[in-house]
């Protein structure tokens, strides 16, 4: 077994220091604001992580307006929970896609975290498969997936209004008279990032002179990493609008993680009523969703905690983990 792997998170098992200490480089990080119910969209991931042996813990990357109540229940999950200062664009008159966007800017400060790697996945993604190996993909990029751009809430785009998405570029081409065709642009609810200090610094130099757009960080992180952006397919990050807008290029079966960005879609909040909310697809996704919530044998176990030295099984991908950076004391379970 490879040194300095800190959590099976499966088991629940984490490795701990006579100090307490756990170490680990790599971590998947979610973003948390408020006192609203997306704290049951990290403790599902949480418990989806466990469910799919993930063998990295789960960061959340929380504003301070998260109640101590929800703050306990992510502890009690196995999270590691890492308090950030709120981050604002420059102010001007946009229309955000969703007014509360504006909140997701906060989200640069993951690129402080004292990680060597990290998977970002929103707290409206579930992941049904392990993705461990995302970590093993050679450094110096930005991984994601490419976004769609066929729903209303991109009316505001070039793309949207001439019928033109990047899932199919054949379908309508992109006019010659506008130019070359725009970059690839990902969606920012998952992806794979190097956190650094000199990135860090230069995300909050630059913001400092951007104009904030409708999709907030989202538009601002594709333009800041347009040159380093690697598409990955897109069964990392499935977006629900795939399966009505481009089905030919979904193949369900094999989608790892879900994306419930969809209006309606978001399991703690689904009625069914919206716009494709009935498909039988996006039911069973939802189902899928809850039956991982509800699974009490996937909660995180305290007394899994097993001594330094002492071994836990853990999965052949820790081989390539690296000497350990960061260190944290492990909260206490509530249960
Ligand atoms: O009250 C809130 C609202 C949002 N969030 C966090 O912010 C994330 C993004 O919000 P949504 O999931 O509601 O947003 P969408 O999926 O519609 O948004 C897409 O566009 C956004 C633009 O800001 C972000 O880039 C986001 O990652 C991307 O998936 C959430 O998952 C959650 O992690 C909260 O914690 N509390
Ligand atoms: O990037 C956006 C975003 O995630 C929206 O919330 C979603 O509704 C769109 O389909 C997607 O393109």
């Amino acid at each position: 077994m490879a040194p300095g792997v800190p959590v099976d998170a499966f088991t629940g098992s984490i490795k701990v220091s006579t100090l307490g200490t756990v170490r680990s480089k790599r971590a998947y990080v979610t973003f948390l604001a408020g006192n609203g119910d997306y704290v049951k969209g990290v403790v599902g991931l949480a418990k989806g992580l466990r469910k799919a042996n993930s063998a990295y813990p789960l960061v959340v990357a929380m504003l301070p307006d998260v109640p101590e109540e929800h703050r306990a229940i992510l502890r009690s999950q196995g999270c590691i929970v890492q308090e950030i200062e709120p981050i604002y664009p420059p102010e001007n008159e946009i229309q955000f896609a969703m007014a509360y966007y504006v909140i997701n800017y906060s989200k640069l400060r993951i690129w402080d975290f004292d990680y060597s790697k990290m998977i970002y996945l929103d707290a409206d993604i579930q992941v049904f498969d392990n993705i461990d190996h995302l970590f093993d993909m050679p450094d110096g990029y930005f991984y994601a997936v490419m976004d769609c751009f066929c729903e209303k809430t991109w009316s505001h785009s070039p793309q949207y209004s001439v019928g033109y998405c990047q899932q199919c570029p054949d379908k309508v081409k992109w006019p010659a008279e506008m130019g070359s065709p725009p970059p690839l642009y990902f969606n920012a609810g998952m992806f794979v990032f190097e956190p650094n200090r000199l990135t860090y610094e230069s995300l909050l130099q630059t913001l400092r002179i951007s104009q904030p757009t409708p999709f907030a960080e989202q538009d601002f992180l594709n333009v800041f990493f347009q040159q380093t952006y690697k598409p990955i397919p897109l069964v990392y990050n499935l977006v629900l609008a795939m399966l009505w807008r481009h089905p030919e290029n979904v193949e369900l079966e094999k989608v790892k993680v879900v994306h419930y960005c969809a209006a309606g879609s978001k399991p703690w909040r689904y009625t069914g009523k919206e716009v494709n909310m009935d498909r039988e697809d996006i039911k069973l996704l939802v189902k899928n969703w809850w039956d991982i919530y509800n699974d009490e044998s996937l909660d995180f176990k305290a007394e899994n905690l097993v001594p330094e030295g002492e071994t836990c099984s853990r999965p052949p991908i820790m081989g390539s983990m690296h000497e350990p950076a960061m260190s944290y004391i492990p909260a206490p379970s509530a249960a």
